[in-house]
């Protein structure tokens, strides 16, 4: 698939610059302020999980890091550019399972295929296949090559967003609350997939979860945001009592207890 599919335009032997750098970013929608004065950077290699409230701007930040969306002040630097320069192939995106569409008449591995290039698979040429069915069984889904997406489970669409996000070897996976829909077993496969394709790749990982254990089992880093960011930094710091507390008014049981059991901060 390398051979194939490669991204060309590669930064391989470019001095790198961070993963992420954000500075002072603030983002409206009309009169309301989604983000505000956001600044933080992400070294290469990072796993950062971006909690925070209902509404507080995890999926704008997503966004603005995709170029979906245009900050009204502050700088943003993907993978050493504008979000709109990044060459696509160079940034993986899981999307919400909630936004999917279901009823696009299209099978997995065409989906798959739309990763690989910008218009939607009319024919399919074999290597292109063959670059799917390698993403597909990567994330143990090579037996749903062929399946409608209509006919797809909420773990299983998950599975074949994971690989579409793959297929062309990105440096920078963003997902937008993978975990939801997928049983327990299921969460497990996603983050030991993650941190597989990251040993493999060192890629750097950003991912929206409103799971702060898993932020706290598998993140290097935890970024709490809420419109503004509360927190950024390794998570025994970033999902501290206090940060919670300021980002969602209160801290949440289960979470004490984690803490109480850790014998940190709580
Ligand atoms: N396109 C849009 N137009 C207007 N307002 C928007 C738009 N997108 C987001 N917002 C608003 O911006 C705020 C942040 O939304 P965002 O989706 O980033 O939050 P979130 O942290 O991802 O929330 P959730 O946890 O509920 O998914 C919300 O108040 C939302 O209503």
């Amino acid at each position: 698939m390398k051979d194939s599919f490669n991204k060309g335009d590669d930064r391989a032997g470019q001095r790198r610059p961070p993963v992420l750098e954000v500075g002072g970013l603030t983002v409206r929608f009309g009169d309301h302020q989604a983000l505000e004065r956001v600044a933080f950077t992400v070294p290469e290699g990072a796993f950062v999980a971006i909690v925070g409230p209902n509404g507080g701007g995890k999926s704008t930040l997503i966004k603005a890091v995709l170029g979906l969306v245009e900050p009204a002040q502050g700088h943003l630097r993907v993978l050493g550019r504008r979000p709109r320069e990044v060459p696509p192939g160079w940034i993986g995106y899981v999307p919400q399972v909630k936004t999917l569409d279901r009823t696009f008449p299209a099978l997995a591995f065409e989906l798959v295929v739309s990763g690989l290039r910008r218009r939607w698979p009319m024919r399919v040429s074999r290597a292109e296949r063959t670059a799917a069915l390698e993403a597909l069984a990567r994330v143990g889904a090579a037996h749903l090559v062929e399946r409608p997406l209509a006919r797809l489970s909420g773990g299983e669409l998950q599975r074949v967003y994971l690989a579409r996000a793959l297929v062309r070897r990105p440096e920078l996976v963003l997902l937008d609350e993978p975990a939801t829909g997928i049983d327990a077993v299921g969460e497990q496969d996603l983050y030991r997939l993650l941190e597989a394709y990251q040993r493999e790749t060192r890629a750097t990982i950003l991912m929206v979860t409103h799971d702060w254990e898993a932020a706290r089992h598998h993140a290097s880093h935890v970024l709490v945001l809420n419109r503004r960011l509360i927190g950024f930094g390794p998570p025994e710091r970033a999902l501290s009592e206090e940060c919670l507390r300021r980002a969602f008014g209160h801290v949440g049981h289960a979470h004490r207890m984690a803490f109480n059991a850790g014998g940190t901060d709580a």
